[in-house]
């Protein structure tokens, strides 16, 4: 009798251990994980990952920072209701319908030298007329004469009339222009201790916070995990608009709620949160500033001081509009003396004739386009390749 009486009491005591270890092990995984808890490593989620089905996940914690008083109410945006995020289209698939866009925007150009060069005879009034096409394009004028020179002098030295023949010499004497040996690959890589930062600046309506938007979409898709500031708080909506295009993709947007906040702090939080979140990009948008109020142009090299006081600024965009031809190489010349220009976006390409703007910048600045804008689509930005860039004006 007694030996039963310790065989229940020890298959007693039995079940209540393993009852409370299983409810300790299913209380362990209830507690929320933190955004990255330890160093972040290959198997961590992305946030805002591309997969289709996935929910806006919680922006990096509370920073210990002291906040500006103007800033108290930085915040970054709460995460929202879960929603569906979208899957960015994938880069090869966006490159050929973006190329099909840019033949089609710049047709007239091609047209234009191709039926000049396929005259029978290709006399002084032919020359005249390809040097004014290559002009109206806003090639710009020495690269203008360099390009009809040099051609000129192919054709004389080849003595070949055939169209195809100069239809190719032309493609050549064109790449060599837009120079191919510039190195356009976009510093978003995140260093051991911090992350890529991307700053874009440029007058406003040229498409900065689009730019932002479209190209927190590419890097996206390409698995990085990318925090949005705006640093934009001259333009009441500006902030919605870009936390919006963050909200499309799954990434979280440091902003201020108080109008005309310093946007130098703005970017600081910014950048500190995507430092104390372990993320791979921070993508700082600017105001757009008129370049010739010299109060706000120096506001903008703050901003780049002020984000380098954490991290270095691995690139700055300067985003100009395609269809302002040559002003907007009197807008770049002054941007390049506040901040060091490392790359030119050249958006609303999809709605100008004048592709050549692209050689005048380059040879201005002596900066390289990297990205080029081909629609208000949301896919709508492509890596900028001279060849096929040619290709494109050329077919
Ligand atoms: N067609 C075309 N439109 C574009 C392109 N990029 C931007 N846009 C449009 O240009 C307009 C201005 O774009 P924003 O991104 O608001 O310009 P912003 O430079 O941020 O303007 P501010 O905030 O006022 O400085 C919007 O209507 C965009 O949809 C492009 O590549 N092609």
């Amino acid at each position: 009798m007694n030996e039963t009486l310790s065989i229940v009491i020890y298959v007693l005591v039995a079940l209540a251990v393993v009852g409370s270890v299983a409810a300790l092990l299913v209380r362990t995984r209830r507690t929320p994980k933190s955004m990255y808890p330890t160093r972040r490593d290959a198997n961590d989620p992305v946030t805002g990952s591309a997969a289709g089905t996935d929910t806006l996940e919680a922006p990096p914690g509370e920073t210990d920072v002291v906040v500006p008083d103007d800033l108290r109410d930085l915040e970054e945006t709460p995460a929202p209701p879960a929603r569906t995020i979208e899957t960015p289209e994938p880069v090869q698939g966006r490159l050929a319908r973006l190329r099909a866009r840019l033949a089609k925007s710049n047709n007239a150009l091609g047209k234009a030298l191709l039926a000049l060069l396929s005259s029978d005879k290709i006399d002084e009034d032919v020359w005249d007329e390809i040097e004014e096409t290559l002009l109206l394009a806003d090639l710009g004028t020495e690269p203008t004469m360099e390009l009809v020179d040099a051609l000129r002098s192919r054709v004389k030295v080849s003595g070949s009339q055939d169209p195809q023949e100069v239809h190719a010499m032309l493609r050549e004497e064109l790449i060599k222009l837009v120079d191919p040996t510039m190195d356009r690959s976009l510093a978003v890589e995140r260093h051991a201790e911090t992350p890529a930062v991307v700053m874009v600046v440029g007058v406003n309506g040229v498409g900065k916070t689009t730019t932002v938007g479209k190209l927190a979409r590419v890097l996206v898709a390409e698995d990085k995990d990318v925090l949005l500031g705006a640093a934009d708080t001259f333009r009441a909506a500006a902030a919605e608009q870009l936390a919006t295009w963050g909200q499309r993709v799954g990434v979280p947007t440091v902003r201020s709620d108080v109008d005309g906040a310093d946007p130098a702090s703005v970017a600081f939080e910014a950048v500190k949160a995507g430092i104390d979140g372990e993320v791979d990009v921070v993508l700082i948008d600017t105001a757009g500033r008129l370049q010739n109020k010299v109060g706000l142009m120096d506001e903008l090299g703050k901003v780049k001081r002020v984000i380098e006081k954490q991290a270095a600024v691995d690139e700055v965009l300067l985003v100009l509009d395609a269809t302002t031809g040559q002003n907007g190489l009197t807008q770049a010349k002054v941007f390049a003396e506040v901040v060091n220009i490392s790359g030119i976006v050249l958006t609303k390409l999809d709605g100008t004739a004048k592709g050549g703007i692209v050689v005048a910048i380059q040879r201005t600045l002596g900066v390289p386009v990297k990205l080029v804008g081909l629609g208000e689509g949301a896919d709508d930005l492509a890596p900028f390749e001279a060849e096929s860039f040619v290709d494109a004006l050329l077919s």
